[in-house]
């Protein structure tokens, strides 16, 4: 008989101890200082902070994007400091997905294409099928053949959304996934997540608005590098209160 383990975390990233320094000596900036904590698996957590605060380096840290100097990043288990560099690129491929302020879609390919980019990637071959349902799932099934300047700011979001979930990540992370959007394509593509999360994907999204972190479950809070403060079930102006506290 033969018995498969299934490891099952209660977390879906875990940051111990972590620290990020860029440059060295008297011009040395600490832009994560020994953070830890639980990203909850299923849970959807806003990452808040003064401009410079550390956020998208957190973030970057978080999802294997960049290296970090001191601790541990691990993501449903799985110790991403201790993969080398083909391991980090493959995890990052297939196991996190990625959502930019600027959408960061491949212009020369039609939607279904950038869809499928992470597939091709990752060295499956995409199925048409998967790419059509991601693509409906985020309601664009009637533009699989635009290119992205066919397509409005909210919808190009939508796709890079699509593009992030066809893998099935164990989490998506989001570094200011409506910093480009007007209020109603904001609106929609924040219901978007809110509708994957209330599905059971993990999510960690960086964010300056207090709206839009308002829609997560948990919104916590960045001072030089640190985490100084967590809120749960805030209202957005309970959130922009102490969002205009740290900045002061
Ligand atoms: N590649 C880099 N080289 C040098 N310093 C950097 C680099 N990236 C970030 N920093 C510095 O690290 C600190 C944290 O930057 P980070 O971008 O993580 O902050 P943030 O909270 O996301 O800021 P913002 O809200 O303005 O986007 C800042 O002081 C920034 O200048």
């Amino acid at each position: 008989m033969t018995t498969t383990t299934v490891t099952v975390t209660a977390t879906a990233v875990a940051l111990r101890g972590i620290s990020r320094t860029y440059g060295r000596g008297a011009a040395a900036v600490r832009a994560v200082d020994d953070v830890t904590i639980d990203f909850p698996r299923g849970g959807w957590t806003a990452v808040m902070g003064p401009s410079g605060s550390g956020k998208s380096t957190l973030l970057h840290c978080a999802a294997g994007l960049e290296r970090v100097d001191a601790g541990q990043v691990l993501i449903a288990g799985t110790d991403i400091t201790a993969a080398g560099d083909r391991e980090l690129t493959a995890l990052r491929r297939t196991r996190v997905g990625f959502v930019f302020q600027g959408f960061n879609l491949i212009g020369s390919l039609t939607a279904e294409q950038n869809v499928a980019l992470p597939l091709r990637l990752a060295g499956r071959r995409p199925s048409r099928s998967v790419v059509r349902d991601t693509l409906a799932a985020v309601g664009l099934a009637d533009r699989a053949q635009h290119r992205p300047r066919e397509l409005s700011g909210g919808q190009q979001q939508r796709v890079a959304i699509a593009r992030a979930m066809v893998t099935r990540p164990e989490v998506l992370f989001a570094d200011e996934p409506t910093g480009a959007l007007d209020s109603t394509a904001a609106r929609s593509a924040l219901n978007l997540l809110r509708a994957m999360a209330d599905g059971g994907q993990s999510i960690v999204m960086v964010t300056h608005d207090p709206v839009a972190a308002a829609r997560a479950d948990a919104v916590v809070f960045l001072r030089d590098g640190r985490i100084v403060d967590r809120l749960v079930g805030a209202g957005p102006r309970a959130v922009a209160d102490r969002l205009a506290t740290l900045e002061q």
